[in-house]
């Protein structure tokens, strides 16, 4: 699904990633860790291909990153933040719809599908609401619905649960492991959470002095 080899970024002339192997496998979920600067954000930048200019070779589905088009990455990849980055003046919906219209799906062919996933993860009453007039979960569970539209191979959490209560965060992540399951996607969950990586067994990695260190495989 997403296979990395000799990936290295810099930034200027510091390298953050030095020469770094990565292959996660369709349908598989891991966990990646690390100090805090340790590089786990920018690569997850890089695979959504917020940031460019790398070496080294990242393939996804088996088609180099830098060959895919825009709108074809946007179907394949799902990402969801900590900070949620939902749209205030756009309902529950809208935010939802809204991945679908980005690349290009009618209105007919998006309604079932957000109303599906949104009653997946119990908002189906919630869908006239605006985001301030959620919870934190709840928002969190609204940026997931919008991640999984279009139906991704992949998805890329980065600290998905770092604003949410210890309690809210756990929930959250048995979500994410749940539709995960369901939908046959992979997914690749930045955490600094200790309690988090402990409540599921599951592949983790902990990104260390520029590359990727297998800490337990399941
Ligand atoms: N746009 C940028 N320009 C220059 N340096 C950057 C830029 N973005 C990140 N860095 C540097 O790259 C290093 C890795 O940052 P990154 O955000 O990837 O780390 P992280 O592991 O995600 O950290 P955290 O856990 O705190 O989110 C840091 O030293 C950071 O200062």
């Amino acid at each position: 699904m997403i296979r990395i080899r000799g990936l290295t970024k810099r930034y200027g002339s510091a390298a953050v990633l030095t020469n770094l192997d990565l292959h996660l496998r369709a349908g598989e979920f891991a966990f990646l860790q690390g100090r805090s600067g340790s590089g786990k954000s920018t690569l997850l930048k890089l695979l959504y291909r917020d940031i460019g200019d790398y070496e080294g070779q990242i393939e996804i589905d088996g088609i180099p990153l830098d060959q895919l088009p825009r709108y074809e990455l946007r179907r394949k990849m799902g990402v969801i933040f900590q900070s949620f980055e939902l749209l205030e003046q756009k309902t529950v919906y809208e935010n939802v719809a809204l991945a679908g219209e980005v690349v290009g799906r009618s209105p007919d062919d998006i309604e079932p599908e957000a109303r599906r996933l949104l009653e997946r993860i119990g908002l189906g009453g919630k869908l006239q609401l605006y985001p301030h007039e959620l919870s934190g979960g709840e928002q969190q569970r609204v940026a997931i619905a919008r991640a999984l539209l279009n139906r991704p191979r992949v998805l890329l959490a980065d600290e998905p649960t770092g604003n949410l209560d210890p309690e809210t965060a756990l929930e959250v992540l048995a979500l994410l492991r749940e539709l995960q399951q369901e939908e046959g996607m992979a997914m690749l969950v930045v955490t600094h959470s200790e309690q988090l990586v402990k409540s599921a067994a599951a592949r983790t990695l902990m990104m260390r002095q520029g590359r990727i260190e297998e800490l337990a495989a399941v």
